[in-house]
């Protein structure tokens, strides 16, 4: 079976990943995977498709290998587009999932339902050696809700209801959410590269 790697650290990314991975028949895995061999990656950029390069070319250059990689982030208009590339560290450095959507949902907390509009954003890159950068973006929007609802799912996808959904994005199965989700789109437009690797 083919094998990938994801420049990632992000345990729930995983989960997305394995089941979006599957069905082309590519096994995938993380630096999860080897948490000894590398460090962690300074995501400077101002834009996603410059941290998921940063974060790809570090890694294809350590293992001199094909990577991908994935930058994302959820987008809310009432917030002038924050928290953007900043989600993971929205309520501080420690990246907590709980603290970061508790913080969005106070911040909301006087905005009306019509005006809860976001999206939720994923640039994947593809790095390999001695090639030119591949960068896609898929987005996938909807509407922040008034509290967390939801088991499935990571970040902020208890406070998140896609386009059309009575459900949250965290109440969706994994089979669901990797049928809409911003991840699924990204790949879907990288897909013809990812069976060439
Ligand atoms: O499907 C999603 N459902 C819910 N939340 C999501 C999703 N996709 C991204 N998010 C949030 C989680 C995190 O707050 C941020 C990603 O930040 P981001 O820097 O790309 O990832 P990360 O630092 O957790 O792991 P890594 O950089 O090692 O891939 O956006
Ligand atoms: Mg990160």
């Amino acid at each position: 079976m083919k094998e990938l790697i994801i420049a990632t650290k992000n345990p729930g990314k995983m989960k997305d990943f394995k089941g979006l991975f599957e069905p082309l028949g590519i096994r995938v895995s993380s630096l999860l995977d080897f948490p000894e061999l590398v460090e962690d990656i300074e995501e400077t950029g101002s834009t996603f498709e410059e941290n998921a390069a940063i974060k790809a070319e570090a890694i294809c250059e350590k293992f001199n290998l094909p990577v991908i990689s994935d930058d994302s982030g959820i987008e809310i208009d009432a917030l002038n587009g924050a928290p953007g590339v900043y989600s993971a560290r929205y309520a501080g450095e420690e990246k907590d999932d709980l603290a970061n959507l508790q913080k969005v949902l106070n911040e909301l907390s006087d905005v009306p339902k019509e005006q809860r509009s976001g999206r939720f954003v994923c640039v994947l890159a593809i790095a390999q050696p001695d090639e030119k950068i591949i960068l896609k973006r898929g987005e996938c929007e909807g509407m922040i809700g008034f509290e967390a609802i939801g088991e499935y799912g990571f970040g902020y996808d208890p406070i998140f209801y896609p386009a059309g959904s009575s459900r949250t994005m965290a109440e969706l199965t994994p089979e669901e959410k990797n049928n809409i989700s911003h991840r699924r789109k990204a790949l879907d437009k990288i897909e013809k590269w990812v069976k060439e690797l």
